[in-house]
């Protein structure tokens, strides 16, 4: 049997959305995904986990073969919370649902994201989330590796001093202490290593729909995005 066509009304549909760091990608697609009621891939939070297990087993963050092995052996449940809670993440046994969404964490992913036979063993993990009613995909290559052939591929962006200044608000909302300075760094340092590598580097897809959310509220893009999604015919 032939893979099904885009559009296919035999197969769920898929939403992809792609972006650099701090564009709004998680934000836009939880609200899609609670919305449509559809299922969330954060596949970030895949090389998130793979960043973090390498550390606990020790092992260096360039070392391929034995994260490759980790990454296709992946110990994680996501646990719904509460009404109103975050899902919780649960890694060999332990909660590390803060810890994975944390800026350090974030380092380690970038930092695995680089190895293709890890993005060759988290493939099947991210396409096996594609089920009825329909999936709403966030990350780095969800249109232009993992879902190639899905409904509808946005490409958010922003420029990064307003990245970083979103990046700023919500860890001062945390009670973190952060610089600017440092995160507008980090900021550009790792849309550098995501764009730049050999695989799967961060790009949009030659269909996707680009939208710029510098100035935009949060409400501005998810009315944006939702009326594409009307228009496509996807509700
Ligand atoms: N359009 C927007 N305007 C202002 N703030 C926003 C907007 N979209 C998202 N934010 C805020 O910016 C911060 C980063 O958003 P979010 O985590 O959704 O980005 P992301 O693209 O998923 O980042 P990452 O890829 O690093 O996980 C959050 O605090 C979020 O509330
Ligand atoms: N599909 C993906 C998702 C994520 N990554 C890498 C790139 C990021 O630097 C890192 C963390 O992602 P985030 O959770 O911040 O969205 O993981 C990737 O290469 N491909």
């Amino acid at each position: 049997m032939s893979a099904p066509s885009k559009g296919d009304p035999s197969k769920s549909p898929v939403i992809a959305v792609d972006g650099p760091s701090g564009s709004g990608k998680g934000t836009l697609c939880q609200k899609l995904a609670q919305h449509l009621g559809w299922s969330l891939l954060d596949s970030g939070a895949l090389y998130r986990l793979v960043g973090l297990a390498g550390v606990k087993h020790g092992i260096a963050l360039d070392q391929e073969a034995p994260l490759t092995e980790l990454a296709r052996d992946l110990d994680v449940r996501f646990e719904p919370g509460a009404e109103g809670e975050p899902t919780a993440v649960i890694l060999e046994g332990e909660d590390v649902s803060d810890v994975v969404r944390s800026e350090s964490t974030g380092e380690l992913a970038s930092q695995v994201a680089v190895l293709p036979e890890v993005r060759k063993a988290l493939l099947g993990r991210q396409r096996a989330f594609a089920q009825a009613p329909g999936l709403v995909a966030d990350g780095r290559d969800m249109g232009t590796v993992v879902f190639t052939d899905a409904d509808l591929k946005i490409f958010l962006t922003a420029s990064a001093e307003e990245r970083a200044d979103r990046r700023y608000n919500q860890l001062i909302n945390k009670g973190e202490s952060v610089s600017l300075a440092a995160l507008l760094e980090d900021i550009r340092a790792r849309d550098k290593r995501d764009s730049e590598r050999k695989v799967a580097p961060l790009k949009p897809a030659d269909d996707a729909v680009i939208i710029d959310s510098s100035g935009l509220g949060i409400d501005d893009v998810f009315d944006r995005v939702l009326a594409v999604v009307r228009e496509r015919g996807l509700v």
